[in-house]
């Protein structure tokens, strides 16, 4: 008897080598049912191929994945049935009108007419009505995304994968997605995102995993991950077009439009107590500052800064 998981994704060992590049080099971690999960990484880091790995469209060269108990390979239909991928490729047949396009999709997956009120909702739900029996080719490139998004839920997945949904996306899809996505979520669904805005998953996902030339750099809980690294940034205006003490320079970490400085400080040992003390030793007049705590977009740069 199969005993229920109590993790939505396993992900075990996995490698993925195309040629002698290592696309994936021993990833492991687990999502557990129920969470929003952040995977993010920079170009080429290797998210697509894991997602194609999970949705089955591609084979590991090793290692193991099972969704909600069930394995990709071996249980391939059960762990496909529980699994919905929103893709970041427009793929759709062009011969279809949007509604007939769901549910035929519904029945890929042994669904039939009791999904049919679902699709409807999910027509409603993503500014879809008025698409209903357009054909697929007169849509615009933001309004098959939308289908493609109702296409991923039409079987009622428990888990979700979205790879970089919100990319080039206006920001009313934007919107409406994340209303839909927190509300599927809230009754239960496990939501993973891929996405290139950081500030998206930052407010979404409560862990987050960080996947950078094929290997896991970090996972964490997201208020975690922006405390486990202990610096802030003190952005100054010198008047009289003052230049830093050369003691202050190596803290600069970017030099901003208008003569501001940025200077990240490492808060045990630069205190700004001494860096004021140090401008001031200069004789030099401070005409604007503030301070801003890290966010997901510098832990990130840190965390895949080219060594
Ligand atoms: N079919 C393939 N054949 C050869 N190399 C591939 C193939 N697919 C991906 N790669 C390589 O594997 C690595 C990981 O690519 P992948 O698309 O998974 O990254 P990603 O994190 O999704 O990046 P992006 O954010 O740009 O989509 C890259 O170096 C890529 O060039």
């Amino acid at each position: 008897m199969n005993t229920p998981s109590p993790d939505a994704l396993v992900i075990d060992q996995v490698r993925k080598s195309y040629g002698s590049l290592q696309a994936l080099k021993g990833v492991s971690f687990s999502i557990r049912r129920g969470e929003f999960f952040g995977l993010l990484g920079p170009n080429g880091a290797g998210k697509s191929t894991l997602i194609s790995i999970i949705a089955g469209l591609s084979r590991a060269s090793s290692g193991r994945i099972a969704v909600l108990g069930h394995d990709t390979v071996s249980d391939f239909r059960q762990a496909r049935r529980r699994l919905g991928v929103v893709p970041q490729e427009l793929v759709f047949d062009p011969f279809f009108n949007v509604v007939d396009m769901l549910r035929i999709q519904a029945g890929y997956y042994g669904c039939g007419e009791e999904v049919w009120p679902w699709i409807d909702e999910m027509l409603e739900r993503l500014d879809l009505k008025a698409k209903r029996d357009v054909s697929m080719r007169a849509l615009s490139g933001g309004m098959k995304r939308r289908v493609l998004i109702a296409q991923a839920l039409v079987h009622k997945p428990p888990v979700v994968i979205l790879d970089e949904p919100t990319a080039g996306v206006d920001v009313e899809l934007r919107r409406t997605l994340w209303t839909f996505m927190r509300d599927l979520h809230s009754k239960g669904t496990t939501v993973v995102l891929t996405t290139h805005y950081l500030e998206e998953a930052q407010e979404m996902c409560s862990r987050i995993a960080i996947l950078d030339k094929g290997e896991i750099k970090a996972l964490e809980t997201t208020p975690q991950l922006l405390a486990r690294h202990p610096f802030r940034f003190l952005r100054l205006k010198l008047g009289n077009g003052g230049a830093l003490p050369e003691a202050l320079r190596p803290l600069v970490a970017s030099e901003l439009p208008g003569g501001t400085l940025e200077l990240k400080l490492e808060t045990s040992k630069h205190p700004i107590g001494s860096v004021f003390a140090a401008l001031r030793a200069a004789g030099l007049d401070i005409e604007d500052v503030h301070t801003r705590d890290p966010d997901l977009e510098d832990i990130f740069l840190e965390l895949t800064k080219a060594c």
